[in-house]
């Protein structure tokens, strides 16, 4: 697998080998102890998975405090634009925001710390959307901030108009509301 640094500190690109013959393909998806040598020492407790069809906007989404999570993302079907926004207020590129279309095709894997919302928007007509989180789901603590903030500036390749999102997230806070770490 190869590891590769963004722009925003504490965020990994990862591009998994794919061994491909006859049969289709064979790829280790996630390996432990390569993961906590190039990224760091993240104990993952739970594995998500959602469908979305075309225009659909998940994001952008934390929790708060203690129950703050890192994820690492994929996509098994379609493709999406991933986004990460970062909330950590001692950093140099706080309220910066690092995206990267991730897809069945490249099969690339996007690791997001904790201190960062998340979101993606699904640009095929439908994506399966899987990831590994670090922390226990916390409801009471979960927070959106809104995707089209303009402190933020995210350039999502998508018109309004053709957006669906939930209502929480139609109505989210903007970012100058949002809780930092
Ligand atoms: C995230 C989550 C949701 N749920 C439930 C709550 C709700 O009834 C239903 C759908 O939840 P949501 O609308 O929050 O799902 P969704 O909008 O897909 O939320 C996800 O969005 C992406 C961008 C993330 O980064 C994730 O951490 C998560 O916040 O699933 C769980 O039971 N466990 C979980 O871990």
């Amino acid at each position: 697998m190869n590891y590769i640094q963004t722009e925003i500190d504490g965020v990994w690109l990862i591009e998994p080998k794919v061994f491909r013959d006859e049969r289709g393909y064979f790829m280790e998806a996630f390996k432990e102890e390569e993961f906590k040598a190039h990224v760091g020492d993240v104990h993952f407790i739970q594995d998500n998975e959602s469908k979305s069809s075309f225009g659909v906007l998940r994001g952008l989404h934390y929790q708060k405090g203690e129950y703050c999570q890192a994820k690492l993302v994929r996509v098994i079907k379609g493709r999406v634009l991933d986004v990460a926004v970062d909330l950590r207020q001692s950093s140099p590129t706080f309220g910066k925001y690092v995206s990267v279309e991730l897809s069945e095709e490249n099969k690339r894997q996007f690791f997001i710390p904790r201190g960062f919302a998340h979101g993606f928007l699904v640009l095929s007509d439908e994506a399966i959307f899987t990831y590994k989180v670090d922390n226990a789901y916390a409801p009471q603590v979960e927070a959106s901030i809104r995707f089209n903030d303009d402190t933020i500036g995210i350039d999502w390749p998508v018109a309004e108009e053709r957006l669906l999102l939930s209502p929480k997230d139609k109505d989210a806070p903007l970012f100058r509301d949002a809780e930092y770490f």
